[in-house]
Protein backbone atom coordinates (compact mmCIF):
# COMPACT_ATOMS: atom_id res chain seq x y z
CA UNK A 1 0.00 0.00 0.00
CA UNK A 2 0.89 3.88 -0.62
CA UNK A 3 1.39 6.63 1.63
CA UNK A 4 -2.14 8.15 1.94
CA UNK A 5 -2.90 11.10 -0.46
CA UNK A 6 -5.36 13.74 0.54
CA UNK A 7 -5.60 17.11 -0.84
CA UNK A 8 -2.44 16.47 -3.15
CA UNK A 9 -0.60 16.20 0.87
CA UNK A 10 0.84 12.64 1.91
CA UNK A 11 -0.05 11.72 5.05
CA UNK A 12 2.06 9.28 7.02
CA UNK A 13 0.78 9.53 10.78
CA UNK A 14 1.52 7.01 12.84
CA UNK A 15 -1.13 5.86 15.46
CA UNK A 16 -0.93 3.74 18.27
CA UNK A 17 -4.39 1.77 18.96
CA UNK A 18 -4.69 -0.86 21.32
CA UNK A 19 -6.18 -1.55 25.56
CA UNK A 20 -5.27 0.99 28.20
CA UNK A 21 -1.81 0.04 29.29
CA UNK A 22 -0.56 -1.41 26.25
CA UNK A 23 2.04 1.42 25.93
CA UNK A 24 0.36 3.49 23.27
CA UNK A 25 1.38 6.87 25.61
CA UNK A 26 4.74 5.71 26.17
CA UNK A 27 5.89 4.37 22.92
CA UNK A 28 4.20 7.04 21.18
CA UNK A 29 6.66 9.82 22.77
CA UNK A 30 9.66 7.35 22.09
CA UNK A 31 8.78 7.11 18.10
CA UNK A 32 8.17 11.14 18.25
CA UNK A 33 12.01 11.29 19.98
CA UNK A 34 13.91 8.34 17.37
CA UNK A 35 11.71 10.04 14.13
CA UNK A 36 12.02 13.72 15.11
CA UNK A 37 8.01 13.58 14.40
CA UNK A 38 5.03 15.64 16.36
CA UNK A 39 3.63 13.72 19.24
CA UNK A 40 0.08 13.95 20.07
CA UNK A 41 -1.58 12.11 22.94
CA UNK A 42 -5.68 12.64 22.25
CA UNK A 43 -6.14 12.09 25.92
CA UNK A 44 -3.98 14.83 26.68
CA UNK A 45 -5.27 17.06 24.07
CA UNK A 46 -8.70 16.51 25.67
CA UNK A 47 -7.58 17.48 28.87
CA UNK A 48 -5.71 20.12 28.09
CA UNK A 49 -8.53 21.55 26.21
CA UNK A 50 -11.37 20.76 28.67
CA UNK A 51 -8.65 21.77 31.31
CA UNK A 52 -9.97 19.18 33.51
CA UNK A 53 -8.49 15.53 33.87
CA UNK A 54 -10.17 12.59 31.92
CA UNK A 55 -11.82 11.22 35.35
CA UNK A 56 -13.13 14.33 35.91
CA UNK A 57 -14.55 14.75 32.31
CA UNK A 58 -16.42 11.35 32.95
CA UNK A 59 -17.83 12.11 35.76
CA UNK A 60 -19.19 15.70 34.88
CA UNK A 61 -20.05 15.02 31.45
CA UNK A 62 -20.17 11.26 30.86
CA UNK A 63 -18.83 8.85 28.17
CA UNK A 64 -20.53 9.96 25.35
CA UNK A 65 -19.20 13.66 25.65
CA UNK A 66 -15.79 12.50 26.34
CA UNK A 67 -15.86 9.85 22.50
CA UNK A 68 -17.38 13.14 21.13
CA UNK A 69 -14.29 15.15 21.92
CA UNK A 70 -11.82 12.47 21.13
CA UNK A 71 -13.44 12.25 17.62
CA UNK A 72 -12.84 16.10 17.60
CA UNK A 73 -9.49 15.52 18.62
CA UNK A 74 -8.14 12.69 16.47
CA UNK A 75 -9.53 14.45 13.26
CA UNK A 76 -7.43 17.66 13.73
CA UNK A 77 -4.26 15.87 15.20
CA UNK A 78 -4.34 13.63 12.08
CA UNK A 79 -4.79 16.96 9.57
CA UNK A 80 -0.91 17.46 10.54
CA UNK A 81 -0.16 14.32 8.40
CA UNK A 82 2.91 14.13 9.48
CA UNK A 83 2.58 13.44 13.46
CA UNK A 84 3.11 9.95 16.02
CA UNK A 85 -0.59 9.41 17.64
CA UNK A 86 -1.13 7.51 20.62
CA UNK A 87 -4.85 7.17 20.83
CA UNK A 88 -6.84 6.58 24.10
CA UNK A 89 -8.20 2.84 24.14
CA UNK A 90 -11.33 3.17 22.92
CA UNK A 91 -11.16 5.50 20.01
CA UNK A 92 -10.18 2.67 17.59
CA UNK A 93 -14.06 1.37 18.63
CA UNK A 94 -15.51 4.22 16.61
CA UNK A 95 -15.90 3.24 13.40
CA UNK A 96 -15.48 7.31 11.94
CA UNK A 97 -12.32 7.16 13.92
CA UNK A 98 -10.99 3.87 12.23
CA UNK A 99 -12.18 5.00 8.59
CA UNK A 100 -10.40 8.43 9.66
CA UNK A 101 -6.88 7.01 10.30
CA UNK A 102 -6.81 4.47 7.33
CA UNK A 103 -7.09 7.92 5.53
CA UNK A 104 -4.29 9.52 7.10
CA UNK A 105 -2.14 7.20 7.70
CA UNK A 106 -0.55 3.43 9.52
CA UNK A 107 -2.36 2.25 12.32
CA UNK A 108 -0.19 -0.14 14.46
CA UNK A 109 -1.97 -2.02 17.17
CA UNK A 110 0.30 -2.69 20.34
CA UNK A 111 -1.28 -6.59 20.76
CA UNK A 112 -0.52 -6.94 25.26
CA UNK A 113 -1.99 -9.91 27.02
CA UNK A 114 -4.12 -9.53 29.82
CA UNK A 115 -1.85 -9.74 32.85
CA UNK A 116 0.96 -7.64 31.53
CA UNK A 117 -1.83 -4.95 31.07
CA UNK A 118 -3.79 -5.92 34.56
CA UNK A 119 0.10 -5.18 35.90
CA UNK A 120 0.24 -1.94 34.82
CA UNK A 121 -3.31 -0.51 35.15
CA UNK A 122 -3.97 -1.58 38.44
CA UNK A 123 -2.59 1.17 40.65
CA UNK A 124 -3.54 3.83 38.50
CA UNK A 125 -7.19 5.48 39.42
CA UNK A 126 -6.62 7.36 35.81
CA UNK A 127 -8.89 4.91 33.95
CA UNK A 128 -12.37 5.66 34.39
CA UNK A 129 -13.62 2.55 32.91
CA UNK A 130 -11.73 0.76 35.24
CA UNK A 131 -13.55 2.03 38.72
CA UNK A 132 -15.87 -1.05 39.28
CA UNK A 133 -15.97 -3.14 41.68
CA UNK A 134 -13.91 -5.94 39.76
CA UNK A 135 -11.62 -3.64 37.62
CA UNK A 136 -9.49 -6.77 36.36
CA UNK A 137 -12.77 -8.79 35.19
CA UNK A 138 -13.57 -5.65 33.25
CA UNK A 139 -10.23 -5.23 32.20
CA UNK A 140 -10.56 -8.76 30.52
CA UNK A 141 -14.48 -8.05 29.58
CA UNK A 142 -12.80 -5.15 27.34
CA UNK A 143 -10.22 -6.76 25.83
CA UNK A 144 -12.37 -9.63 24.47
CA UNK A 145 -14.74 -7.69 23.28
CA UNK A 146 -12.07 -5.38 21.39
CA UNK A 147 -9.57 -7.72 20.30
CA UNK A 148 -11.37 -8.35 16.97
CA UNK A 149 -11.61 -4.81 16.18
CA UNK A 150 -8.07 -4.01 17.33
CA UNK A 151 -7.12 -6.68 15.02
CA UNK A 152 -8.23 -4.91 11.74
CA UNK A 153 -5.23 -2.26 12.62
CA UNK A 154 -2.83 -1.87 9.74
CA UNK A 155 0.00 -3.36 11.66
CA UNK A 156 0.09 -5.76 14.89
CA UNK A 157 3.14 -5.63 17.26
CA UNK A 158 3.07 -8.07 19.98
CA UNK A 159 4.15 -5.52 23.22
CA UNK A 160 5.38 -9.27 25.33
CA UNK A 161 5.74 -8.82 29.37
CA UNK A 162 9.57 -7.91 29.95
CA UNK A 163 10.04 -5.76 26.75
CA UNK A 164 11.28 -2.45 27.71
CA UNK A 165 10.18 0.91 25.69
CA UNK A 166 12.91 0.54 23.66
CA UNK A 167 12.50 -3.27 22.32
CA UNK A 168 8.79 -2.36 21.61
CA UNK A 169 9.64 0.64 19.69
CA UNK A 170 12.12 -1.35 17.97
CA UNK A 171 9.74 -3.93 16.98
CA UNK A 172 7.18 -1.01 16.01
CA UNK A 173 9.80 0.46 13.63
CA UNK A 174 10.77 -2.91 12.26
CA UNK A 175 7.27 -3.89 11.24
CA UNK A 176 6.43 -0.31 9.53
CA UNK A 177 9.64 -0.25 7.75
CA UNK A 178 8.65 -4.06 6.79
CA UNK A 179 4.99 -3.48 5.90
CA UNK A 180 4.41 0.60 4.98
CA UNK A 181 8.27 1.67 4.23
CA UNK A 182 6.39 4.66 2.43
CA UNK A 183 5.75 5.78 6.28
CA UNK A 184 9.14 6.48 7.87
CA UNK A 185 10.29 7.78 4.56
CA UNK A 186 11.69 11.66 5.15
CA UNK A 187 10.41 13.99 3.11
N1 LIG B 1 7.48 -2.59 26.68
C1 LIG B 1 6.68 -1.64 27.13
N2 LIG B 1 5.86 -1.05 26.28
C2 LIG B 1 5.01 -0.11 26.72
N3 LIG B 1 4.92 0.34 27.97
C3 LIG B 1 5.74 -0.21 28.87
C4 LIG B 1 6.65 -1.22 28.49
N4 LIG B 1 7.29 -1.59 29.57
C5 LIG B 1 6.82 -0.84 30.59
N5 LIG B 1 5.90 0.00 30.17
C6 LIG B 1 5.15 0.95 31.03
O1 LIG B 1 3.76 0.59 30.99
C7 LIG B 1 2.97 1.75 31.04
C8 LIG B 1 2.09 1.76 29.79
O2 LIG B 1 1.17 2.78 29.96
P1 LIG B 1 0.75 3.81 28.83
O3 LIG B 1 1.89 4.15 27.93
O4 LIG B 1 0.07 4.92 29.54
O5 LIG B 1 -0.29 2.91 28.02
P2 LIG B 1 -1.58 3.35 27.21
O6 LIG B 1 -1.37 4.77 26.74
O7 LIG B 1 -1.64 2.35 26.08
O8 LIG B 1 -2.72 3.21 28.16
C9 LIG B 1 3.92 2.95 31.08
O9 LIG B 1 4.13 3.33 32.43
C10 LIG B 1 5.20 2.39 30.52
O10 LIG B 1 6.36 3.05 30.97
O1 LIG C 1 -9.94 2.26 26.67
C1 LIG C 1 -10.65 3.27 26.87
O2 LIG C 1 -11.85 3.33 26.55
C2 LIG C 1 -10.00 4.47 27.46
C3 LIG C 1 -8.62 4.54 27.48
C4 LIG C 1 -7.88 5.66 28.08
O3 LIG C 1 -6.65 5.87 27.37
P1 LIG C 1 -5.41 4.85 27.40
O4 LIG C 1 -5.73 3.71 26.47
O5 LIG C 1 -4.25 5.65 26.95
O6 LIG C 1 -5.28 4.37 28.81
C5 LIG C 1 -8.74 6.94 28.04
O7 LIG C 1 -8.90 7.38 26.72
C6 LIG C 1 -10.07 6.69 28.67
O8 LIG C 1 -9.85 6.37 30.04
C7 LIG C 1 -10.87 5.57 27.98
MG1 LIG D 1 -2.44 6.54 26.87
Amino acid sequence: MQGKRRGGVMRRNIVLVGMMGAGKTAIGAELSRRLGRPLWDTDAEIERAAAMTIPEIFARDGEDFFRAREAEVLARVLAGGDSIVSTGGGSWMREGNRERIGQNGVSVWLDCDAETLWHRVRSRPTRPLLQTADPRGTLERLLGERRPVYSLADVHVTAARGDTVEDTTNRVLAAIAAQQPVILETK
